[in-house]
């Protein structure tokens, strides 16, 4: 389906969805708990789906309601199919560290993005602990037979984020210690944090060390009934909405939630655009005469692609840097954002961790191709309220990874926007 998107003026009231992170995080936990955990308010996204199907094939009971999932966990098998992970590198990837625990084989595969995408860091580490692995090319498809025997680790950081949440959500279930030792920085920090907060809520313990984690052996996950808040990452294109085309305020966001995306809402303020926080977490983000500046992305990399799309509309060079690891994400998300930019009309260059953008450029409709990546589709999107004709975006259903109802909400806002 292709999305068509013109002109428009923005104004009311939406809701984030709920959290991706969390809902992965909240699943496989529960799945590892033995007993019954209720989790409240997941979101029904393609990745979060295949997530709840790979716990099913690892052996938990999984009983799906309209808002809520009854997750029986704690008696884990290796699984008798290929977990197929579709587009979704959080499952892949957290999801091979848990089956590497068990005893026994487990293999998985994805789609076309997912098996090109990197996984040679988590198997050599999962080999390095014992775990027998077996992949083509270090990428999906691959096998793990566990369990986990070793008791010491050493692993980039820099790649993704998610391989540490796999080793260290795995780890309480083997009867040794696990040590993490960073053999680089660790970008995308928040996502581990969001890992070790999930954690804890099912009460394990991970202590975190001068040059990664340690996390102690033997311990049990306990159940836990976890509701899920909203997702910062989602609501950056409301946000970014708002603030380009008129006036939208967010609900279901917690601001003491760890997501690293809700600096976000700090950097729409820097640039200019009219923001108002209520004391619930609700974040009103009106249009305003936007300035460029200087953005590190190294711990919020999602951002990237409506954070481009913000600069072309602000006054100056605006430099977003410190995220080399966008071009391992569903698309090399670098060169998908400034292709996509460029065939607008903005003046964008890659850069090796980013792009420089002179703006404020005037965008002007143009077919925009998402590399069947999620965020650039909702990135060019909300580029497509402010571009002069129609802007024309393929693969348009692939916002339904992360975001399923993202066109109707924009319509309700009154964005001009249609599937054809
Ligand atoms: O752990 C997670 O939930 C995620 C971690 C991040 O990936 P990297 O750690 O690969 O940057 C982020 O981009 C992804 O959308 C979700
Ligand atoms: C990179 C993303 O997700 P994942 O790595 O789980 O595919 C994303 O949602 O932008």
């Amino acid at each position: 389906m292709k999305l068509i998107v013109s002109h428009s003026k923005l104004r009311g009231i939406a809701a984030a969805p709920p959290s991706k992170s969390h809902t992965h995080r909240a699943f496989i936990l529960a799945a590892l708990a033995e007993g019954t955990s209720v989790v409240s308010s997941p979101l029904f996204g393609e990745d979060t789906n295949a997530t709840l199907d790979a716990v099913e094939a690892l052996g938990a009971g999984v009983s799906r309601a309209k808002d809520s999932v009854i997750i029986s966990g704690g008696a884990l098998h290796p699984s008798v199919k290929i977990i197929d992970c579709k587009n979704s590198g959080t499952s892949i990837r957290i999801l091979a560290g848990t089956a590497a625990q068990l005893h026994g084989t487990t293999s998985f595969t994805g789609d076309a993005s997912l098996c090109s995408r990197p996984m040679k860091p988590l198997l050599d580490a999962l080999a390095e602990l014992g775990v027998a692995v077996s992949s083509q090319d270090g990428c999906a498809p691959f096998s793990v037979t566990g369990p986990v025997s070793g008791t010491a680790v050493h692993i980039r950081g820099d790649i993704s984020s998610q391989f540490i949440s796999a080793l260290l959500i795995g780890a309480p279930l083997s009867k040794n210690e696990l040590t993490v030792h960073l053999t680089t920085p660790l970008t995308s920090r928040p996502y581990v944090e969001m890992t070790i907060a999930a954690m804890e809520e099912h009460g394990v313990s991970v202590v975190t060390t001068d040059d990664g984690f340690f996390v102690p052996g033997n311990q049990n996950y306990l159940p836990a009934d976890v509701r899920v808040g909203g997702d910062y990452s989602s609501a950056a294109f409301l946000f970014a909405a708002g603030a380009l085309a008129g006036d939208v305020l967010v609900t279901n966001l917690d601001p003491r939630d760890p997501q690293g995306d809700k600096m976000f809402i700090d950097l729409l303020e820097k640039l200019g655009a009219g923001i108002t926080r209520s004391s619930l977490g609700d974040v009103r983000a009106v249009k305003g005469t936007l300035h460029g500046t200087d953005v590190n992305l190294a711990d919020a990399p999602d951002l990237f692609p409506i954070a481009a799309v913000l600069a072309t509309q602000c006054e100056g060079t605006t430099r977003l840097f410190g995220a080399a690891h966008l071009r391992f994400k569903e698309s090399d998300r670098i060169r998908s954002t400034a292709l996509f930019l460029r065939s607008m009309g903005a003046d964008i260059t890659e850069t090796d961790d980013g792009c420089i953008v002179n703006g404020p450029c005037t965008l002007s409709g143009a077919n925009v191709t998402t590399f069947g990546d999620h965020r650039i589709m909702m990135a060019a999107a909300i580029a497509g309220l402010v571009a002069k004709g129609e802007t024309v975006i393929d693969d348009a259903e692939c916002c339904a990874v992360s975001y399923p109802n993202f066109v109707a909400e924009m319509q309700a806002l009154g964005a001009q926007m249609r599937l054809v």
